[in-house]
């Protein structure tokens, strides 16, 4: 059992209802990586998977991954940096939790007390503020088609294992969550001992009382929950920042939220403050932006350029300033905030599929959830460039010992 985590006085209710403006500073661009990822390119792809799209989850993604890391400290201009793509077999792995099968809408809660009760299943979950795409993106996440995911609602989205998205803020009121994937072996296992544990602890229980009191659970259903929560801001109401606050302290399987950020607005008041609260919590947090196509569609005005790039700088900004109220929530730590910052349009209507950066998020959440592991920095270690071996005359070779041969070390070496 995960010991519970502690809350500062800062609190995810006060953020509620809370809007500000800011005013911002133009940066260098991001022009030359994101212009490989603009509309117009991304429409030349096959369109993405329907739902349940069995045969085509080990495919390669149709989209590259998109994201950044902060710039070097020596770099005049302080440009973000795009971060290596994940291995293809590694997002693919992704992609497949995320879409073999079609994912089940698990339930709908507005209390914390209400959430069923789950010690197998990692959860990643989706704050943000109201209106910014959180919904969207689960649904992207499926690999639903945008425009069947946009027309469905209520019984039928449910019935489809999509999330209700809106064009009016505040449209999510509860906690939904969402199973994605079939459970692993592992998953499976640790159910079993665990409903032998309670049955023995039943048996060892002299009175109903005692036996009422240990919990029961289904036995896993799916290899991660996603949980979309209501968004803060605009039409949103303060009670629910309170259940927000008790799930990110108390949440056994939690392993991590992703902040989402629109890239156009910029990171606001509201989201600090929830930065904040995921620090007191120790969540391991993610940022990632979304609807970077209207970004990508403003091509011409040099402002809209720069956008992107400045919103990066200011995440970047804020993280490192919120983790100085903490020793404990810190940049790359598996209890603090990941470096990296993913770039999607989810919800863009002018491309017929995923959209832009889907790929990456799915893998993002995936690593979060302990589900793929990032070999990206042992690729670029191996393709470091290494010394050429001394060259040494046949004369000089003698053949090692025997014991040092079953120590690994080669039958001739150097006598020198
Ligand atoms: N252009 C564009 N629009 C998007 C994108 N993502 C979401 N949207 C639109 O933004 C609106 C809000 O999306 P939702 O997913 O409902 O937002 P939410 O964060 O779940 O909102 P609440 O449930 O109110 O907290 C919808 O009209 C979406 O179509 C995107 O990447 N690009
Ligand atoms: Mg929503």
């Amino acid at each position: 059992m995960a010991t519970p985590r502690t809350l500062s006085a800062t609190t995810l209710s006060s953020v509620i209802t809370r809007t500000t403006r800011q005013q911002h500073v133009a940066r260098p661009s991001l022009r030359r990586h994101l212009s490989t990822t603009s509309p117009a390119a991304t429409k030349s792809h096959p369109p993405a998977p329907k739902l349940n799209p069995r045969t085509q989850s080990l495919a390669e993604p149709a989209y590259p991954s998109l994201s950044y890391f902060p710039p070097p400290s020596n770099d005049p201009h302080g440009r973000a940096v795009p971060a290596p793509a994940p291995h293809h077999t590694s997002l693919a792995q992704a992609t497949t939790t995320f879409t073999s099968q079609t994912p089940r809408f698990l339930y709908s809660a507005s209390r914390f007390l209400q959430i069923p009760v789950n010690t197998h299943t990692p959860e990643i979950c989706l704050l943000g503020r109201s209106n910014v795409g959180k919904s969207t993106l689960i649904n992207a996440l499926a690999g639903a088609d945008a425009h069947t995911a946009r027309r469905a609602h209520g019984l039928r989205a449910r019935g489809m294992g999509l999330a209700i998205t809106s064009k009016t803020a505040g449209s999510t009121k509860s906690v939904n969550a969402y199973g994605f994937g079939p459970p692993t072996k592992a998953q499976r296992i640790a159910a079993l001992e665990r409903a032998r544990e309670v049955a023995r602890e039943n048996a060892g229980s002299a009175s109903r009382g005692a036996r009422r009191g240990v919990v029961k659970e289904a036995p896993p259903q799916h290899r991660l929950i996603m949980v979309d929560m209501p968004g803060y801001g605009l039409g949103s109401e303060a009670e629910w920042g309170k259940e927000i606050e008790k799930y990110l302290a108390k949440r056994v399987m939690l392993k991590g939220a992703v902040v989402l950020v629109d890239a156009v607005a910029g990171l606001k008041e509201a989201d600090r403050m929830v930065l904040e609260v995921l620090r007191d919590c120790e969540v391991r947090t993610a940022v990632v932006l979304t609807k970077v196509d209207k970004i990508l569609r403003e091509t011409r005005s040099e402002r809209a350029l720069s956008r992107l790039d400045e919103v990066c700088a200011q995440v970047w900004e804020e993280m490192r300033t919120v983790e100085r109220g903490s020793l404990t929530w810190l940049e790359g730590a598996e209890k603090g905030w990941e470096n990296e910052l993913w770039v999607t349009s989810a919800g863009d209507a002018d491309t017929n599929g995923e959209g832009v950066g889907v790929a990456g998020a799915r893998w993002a959440m995936c690593r979060m959830a302990g589900l793929v592991e990032d070999h990206r920095m042992l690729n670029v270690l191996r393709n470091v460039p290494r010394p050429a071996p001394k060259i040494v005359s046949f004369d000089q070779l003698e053949y090692s010992t025997a014991s040092a041969q079953r120590r690994g070390k080669p039958a001739l070496v150097p006598s020198f």
